[in-house]
């Protein structure tokens, strides 16, 4: 365990208070996080969610703690509405492709890993698949048949929300707004009650379909959550997480579940529940069902670096609306490179005065794929921060208040800045302090280099050495006053899509325009 530092709080959506953390079992903090439905590319929206549950988990293992994480995929389920109605996500966009819906899954699920490791996000201990525990799904949902907990329609078999002393306690009350909202299905007792099995119609060719108690069909999307966070973490585990769109009715439902399961109903899966807020554009929330929507592919072939997107999460908490535009993206990006050549610079300055040749051990400690597997950083922390002096610890002991609180990201990102502009700061110890901070903030500082955040957007016409010998030629004309020419060939270059930077005090002359 790391030394003592801030009590680590966090807000529990189901109290609606600050709390203090304590886990369960402080040899592994159990972690679950709603993964994916795969039907199509993640947006950018989505990916806040999981930047969000990866410095979760960074800060956990930061502070001494290993983590259990568990994230779901599913390929199974999800209708178009998070209650009974509308279409199966994954049956529409395999019609929609003409492809299998496994072939989708698998499409669209690698798709999402490769965004996460773009992202520098960390796989979770276990990756589970919905459609890999099908068997267990009817197992669970059969044991709350059995408690008394359901009824069954032609439409499948539904859990009776009115069963429960006190559904919905996430949302606020039974009938809160979330859950009042809920269109309802032939038959149904109450608007709230929900599918655990959705028995195909005789008349409805589904390609994914099994044989169940309740007919064939396929599990009700809320199922697989309570089964899958049960099986890995058990029946009462630490921290949830989630998009707060599944605070009303997708997370009510799990506890429901969990309470029939265990015959408990003060059990609630997990202590803490933990929800992150909406990526937000001007049309409102990002979201898949409005057709057009930004992934990060989009940005790479805009030329923007992927972590510019992480600078940009890091900026906001996760409890308040984010928004996105191109302004405070490319805002991001001049901020991390910024940071790169900083970073960049002191290492020199290092690596020259420590050794000769090679990289000093302490930095060698800070390789990320030894600290991948959820365990704690205490030795990597150990090996950076011992020489630490006064005026360093004082950084990094406001900067553990701010991760401890909250997860208050938005003031624990200006630290790293503050720490390249403390003149009182020796360069080893600067770049000790980043390490240990880059720990939590994912960005690769120390890896990075200015080469690799030039990224030259998709459509530009350029070459990046056309677009730097433009640049050297305008550098020409300007010494020679013409300026006439120079901003020809400024005009050149922004025709091409790249934006030139004059008097960037870091010389990083050119930037991708970007307008979405
Ligand atoms: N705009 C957003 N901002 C932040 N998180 C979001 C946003 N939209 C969805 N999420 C979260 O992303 C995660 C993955 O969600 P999922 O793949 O189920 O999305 P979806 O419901 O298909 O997306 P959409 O809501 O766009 O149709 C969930 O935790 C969800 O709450
Ligand atoms: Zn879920």
């Amino acid at each position: 365990m790391a030394k003592p530092s801030a009590p680590v709080l966090f807000f529990n959506s189901l109290s609606k208070k600050i709390e203090n953390f304590t886990p369960i079992d402080p040899e592994r903090v159990r972690l679950y996080s709603c993964g994916p439905t795969v039907y199509n590319f993640a947006h950018l929206g989505n990916l806040r969610a999981y930047v969000f549950t990866d410095s979760l988990r960074r800060m956990l293992n930061w502070k001494g703690y290993p983590v259990n994480h568990v994230i779901n995929i599913t390929d199974v389920g999800h209708l178009t509405s998070d209650s009974d109605t509308g279409d199966d996500k994954m049956e529409a966009a395999a019609h929609k492709a003409q492809k299998t819906i496994w072939d989708v899954a698998r499409f669209y699920t690698e798709a999402f890993w490769s965004d996460l490791k773009n992202l520098n996000i960390f796989n979770p201990t276990i990756w589970s698949i919905a459609t890999d525990h099908i068997e267990d799904m009817i197992a669970f949902a059969r044991k709350i048949e059995e408690a008394g907990f359901t009824y069954q329609l032609d439409s499948g078999l539904y859990f009776d929300t009115s069963r429960l002393k006190e559904y919905g306690l996430l949302a606020g009350h039974r009938e809160a707004e979330g859950v009042g909202r809920i269109e309802t299905v032939a038959g149904k007792k109450h608007p709230a009650d929900f599918a655990l099995w959705r028995r195909s119609s005789p008349d409805e060719k589904r390609q994914m379909e099994w044989i169940s108690p309740w007919g064939p069909g396929a599990p009700g999307w809320h199922l697989e959550c309570s089964v899958m966070s049960m099986k890995y973490l058990g029946e009462q585990f630490d921290i949830h997480t989630g998009g707060i769109d599944h605070r009303e009715i997708h997370h009510c439902n799990e506890i429901a579940q969990n309470q029939a399961f265990t015959g408990d109903q003060q059990k609630t899966g997990a202590n803490f529940w933990l929800h992150n807020n909406f990526l937000v554009d001007r049309s409102g929330k990002m979201s898949k069902s409005k057709g057009s929507f930004l992934t990060l592919s989009t940005l790479i072939e805009a030329g923007i670096h992927p972590l510019a997107y992480r600078v940009l999460c890091l900026s906001a908490h996760y409890r308040s609306e984010l928004e996105f535009s191109p302004d405070n993206i490319l805002a991001a990006l001049t901020r991390l490179k910024r940071l790169v050549i900083a970073v960049g610079q002191l290492k020199k300055k290092v690596q020259k005065k420590v050794v000769a040749d090679g990289e000093p051990d302490w930095l060698r400690a800070f390789d990320e794929r030894s600290f991948s597997k959820g365990a704690p950083l205490d030795y990597q922390r150990g090996l950076i921060e011992a020489p630490l002096k006064k005026e360093a610890l004082a950084i990094l002991e406001r900067f553990d208040q701010a991760v401890s609180n909250d997860l208050m990201l938005p003031q624990a990102l200006p630290l790293l800045e503050e720490t390249l502009g403390n003149k009182k700061l020796q360069p080893e110890e600067q770049l000790r302090l980043i390490a240990s901070m880059d720990m939590i903030l994912g960005l690769n500082l120390l890896h990075l280099d200015r080469a690799s955040l030039n990224i030259r957007p998709k459509n530009a016409s350029l070459q990046e050495n056309n677009v730097l010998a433009l640049l050297e030629e305008r550098q020409l004309k300007r010494k020679e006053k013409d300026f006439a020419a120079s901003d020809a060939i400024r005009n050149r270059l922004s025709e091409a899509g790249i934006d030139v930077l004059d008097g960037d005090p870091l010389g990083w002359e050119w930037r991708p325009e970007w307008n979405a």
